[in-house]
């Protein structure tokens, strides 16, 4: 097995100073139990925040880092600062609540992105210092969304995937961030990226196609020359640990000393850190609604409900503490009596033995989160019932809710949906309640948690390594040398397709004016004191290039080469042009058009475009297909082509491309050295149809014939004026 690196906000070891002194213990949770098998059997290294470490004196902190080091971990150290913005400001004031959907926890100014996005950064920098190749890479949960994107850019062919451990939301919900793009970007910096659920994993996939423009088949998606996979790996527990912690007598001492003190009544429990997204609320009014209707069980019932503290600087999460406690105040005050109180509430952390215990004295387990990722504590709960008793009480939107389909299930928004649920809890007879828990036992034995963090990791493994596109800028020494050769020959054709190569790209086309500066450039090409013919070839209309250059010394080309006016003279077709299968499309495309909105029609000499760019991103695609088939179908016997392009179906006359006007230019003017630019597909079939002595050069990234590539129209400009 190759070495892990594996990269979470949080180390697996919390390093803690208080006035007795500084230890290192382990952090509870899933992530840690999960992963130490694979990091330690692959030699690996965990790289994340260790904690507070600010305070400590110089000898504790070499003292710390020499432990740290030998639990082959790497800190990334945070300051104050980065603490109160990266992690509390971005990632859990605005990451947790959005993609939680629970917009109204956001605050309305966000000041914290540079923040994330530098630690972010920082992440990446302690991953590249410690890499070796052949590594795998393993980068966790929505802190760190860009530190795939910033390894894949440092490291390009490195084997790197990605695990989001809370939900991805909606795609109308997610675009609400401002940073969505980069947030996207970064995630697809991975090779694997991985989700609990398969609809998280469709919320990512559509907005991809919403937000980056980009495309995805399945569980495949291409951007950027490379082909990204997505996949569902829902996250397991460690049930071997829990199944001997509930056996064990401690354990068992301390349920029956719970159960004692319960005498007669019926256990609730809950068990969550103090989170919003968590339903505790929501828990607690249903049981007062059933204490409300339900005179004869108080006294009969009560909730045991864990609260650990957590992100407490974060002020929607104080806010949400007070809310909390003035409801376990109120039905305290109004159900309890001397003897008992229904609501035992309890604001602190336990251990994983304490945690065992309450789950195996509670008749009755809530997990009702609002949305939760996973939820770890439901599979816990069944994991520790090796007396094969007790009912779950899961909420539909939590992510274990794919996997435990046995539980009760209820929607936390449905007030007196959970009344009933709860009922149903304390009513079901043993029979069902121990098949019902011999379904859900069997299931999470079999997904735990070795079996998920195996199972990731052996996709990432198998993975082809991303091959770089190839397609960086040639170097100055190499375009130094064409430009000399270009210099020496006795006489010059260039071929320059206009917009992306003369022009930058603009939105609005219309706005894609030469400037003064390429003007000029042109015009005095022209006057090299070799001869030297210029055209410009272009997909624009005859229209827009008499508008732009007409008054230049050059030939021109529109459409593809469909028409020509060559240096001097007049506009003239350059192929016997023949429309009448137009006439017959008009139709169709009405018809599409009307159905799509934000498409449109183009009506040129040689060809009719239907653009989709400004239509519903999923929609125009799906639209555009049936559009492509229908027609290629019906106009099978036409002299056209239908061709697919990007956010455009476009129905040609055949034999009308780029490359039979390299044939015009070569036979007028024989030239001795011919050089074409272009940024674009249809600037291909330029390329192709160039003589063997002939140079192209593509501009820009992706896939081109071109032995040459210049990053922009700024670089063509800079290139044609040392041919003067
Ligand atoms: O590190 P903290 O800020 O103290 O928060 C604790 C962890 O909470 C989140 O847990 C999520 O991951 C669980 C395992 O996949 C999943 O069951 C749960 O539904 C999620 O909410 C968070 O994602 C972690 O990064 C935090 O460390
Ligand atoms: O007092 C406590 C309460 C909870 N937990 C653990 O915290 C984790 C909570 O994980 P979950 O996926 O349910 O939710 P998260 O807190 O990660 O959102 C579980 O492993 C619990 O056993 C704990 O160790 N001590
Ligand atoms: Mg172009």
């Amino acid at each position: 097995m190759p070495r892990l690196l594996l990269v979470s906000n949080r180390l697996p070891v919390t390093v803690k100073a208080d006035p007795r002194g500084v230890t290192v213990t382990p952090s509870a949770g899933g992530l840690a139990t999960g992963l130490s098998g694979p990091h330690r059997s692959s030699d690996g290294l965990w790289i994340g925040w260790p904690g507070d470490v600010s305070k400590l004196k110089p000898e504790q902190l070499a003292r710390v880092n020499q432990e740290l080091a030998e639990l082959k971990t790497v800190p990334v150290q945070l300051s104050a600062s980065e603490v109160a913005r990266y992690y509390e400001g971005f990632s859990n004031g605005v990451l947790w609540p959005l993609f939680h959907y629970l917009l109204h926890r956001i605050p309305i100014d966000v000041h914290d992105w540079d923040s994330y996005r530098r630690v972010n950064q920082r992440f990446a920098d302690a991953v590249i210092a410690q890499y070796r190749e052949d590594d795998l890479i393993w980068v966790h949960d929505y802190q760190l969304t860009l530190v795939p994107g910033i390894l894949r850019k440092a490291l390009p062919r490195a084997k790197i995937g990605f695990f989001l451990h809370i939900p991805f939301p909606a795609t109308d919900i997610f675009r609400i961030l401002p940073w969505r793009e980069e947030i996207l970007d970064g995630m697809l910096g991975a090779d694997l990226v991985g989700f609990h659920t398969y609809g998280y994993l469709r919320h990512f996939a559509k907005s991809i196609v919403r937000t980056l423009d980009a495309s995805f088949s399945i569980d495949r998606v291409p951007y950027q020359g490379r082909t990204i996979r997505l996949g569902v790996f829902p996250m397991g527990i460690d049930v071997a640990a829990f199944e001997k912690l509930a056996n064990d007598e401690d354990v068992i001492a301390q349920v029956t000393g719970m159960r004692e003190q319960a005498k007669g009544q019926q256990i609730f429990l809950g068990v969550d850190r103090l989170d919003y997204t968590k339903g505790i609320q929501r828990r607690l009014l249903a049981m007062e609604r059933l204490l409300e209707r339900e005179p004869r069980l108080r006294g009969r019932v009560r909730l045991v409900q864990v609260a650990v503290p957590s992100r407490e600087k974060v002020d929607a999460y104080a806010s949400f503490r007070r809310e909390l406690e003035e409801t376990v105040g109120r039905i305290n005050g109004a159900y309890g009596s001397v003897g008992q109180t229904p609501i035992h509430y309890l604001y602190r952390s336990f251990s994983q033995k304490q945690v065992t215990a309450l789950y195996r004295a509670a008749d009755v387990m809530l997990v009702t989160p609002l949305r939760d990722g996973m939820n770890l504590v439901a599979k816990e709960f069944v994991a520790s019932r090796t007396d094969g008793d007790g009912v779950l009480v899961l909420s539909e939107f939590a992510g274990a809710f794919a996997e435990l389909g046995e539980a009760i299930t209820v929607n936390p928004h449905d007030l007196d949906g959970m009344v009933a649920a709860y009922k149903h809890a304390l009513r079901m007879p043993e029979e069902e309640r121990r098949s019902r828990m011999r379904t859900l036992r069997e299931r999470i034995q079999r997904h735990d948690v070795h079996r998920w963090a195996d199972s990731f990791i052996a996709t990432l493994e198998h993975m082809p390594r991303a091959e770089p596109l190839g397609d960086e800028s040639s170097t100055s020494a190499e375009i130094e040398d064409l430009v000399e050769r270009i210099r020496e020959a006795p006489s010059l054709a260039l071929l320059l397709d206009y917009d992306g190569t003369l022009a930058p790209i603009e939105r609005v086309p219309e706005l894609a004016a030469p400037t003064k500066e390429v003007k000029a450039l042109l015009a005095s090409l022209t006057h090299r004191s070799r001869p030297t013919d210029v055209n410009v070839v272009s997909g624009r209309t005859r229209e827009s290039l008499e508008e732009w250059l007409g008054d230049l010394p050059i030939s021109m080309y529109a459409e593809h080469g469909a028409w020509g006016r060559e240096r001097g003279q007049s506009w003239v077709p350059m192929r016997e042009l023949n429309s009448e299968w137009k006439n017959s499309l008009r139709t169709i495309l009405n018809d599409f058009t009307d159905r799509t909105p934000g498409s449109r029609i183009e009506e040129k000499w040689a060809s009719i475009a239907w653009h989709y760019r400004m239509a519903d991103a999923e929609f125009g695609p799906l639209q555009a297909r049936e559009l492509a088939t229908y027609l290629t179908d019906i106009l099978s016997n036409a002299p056209v082509e239908v061709i697919h392009g990007h956010k455009v179906v476009e129905i040609r006359q055949q034999g009308i491309h780029k490359g039979i006007i390299v044939d015009r230019v070569l036979e007028r003017a024989q030239p001795a050295f011919v050089l074409a630019i272009g940024d674009d597909r249809t600037d291909e079939d330029m390329f192709r149809a160039l003589p063997p002595s002939g140079v192209a050069i593509h501009v820009g990234k992706g896939r081109s014939a071109a032995t040459y590539r210049l990053a922009d129209p700024a670089a063509v400009a800079s290139l044609l004026r040392a041919l003067i």
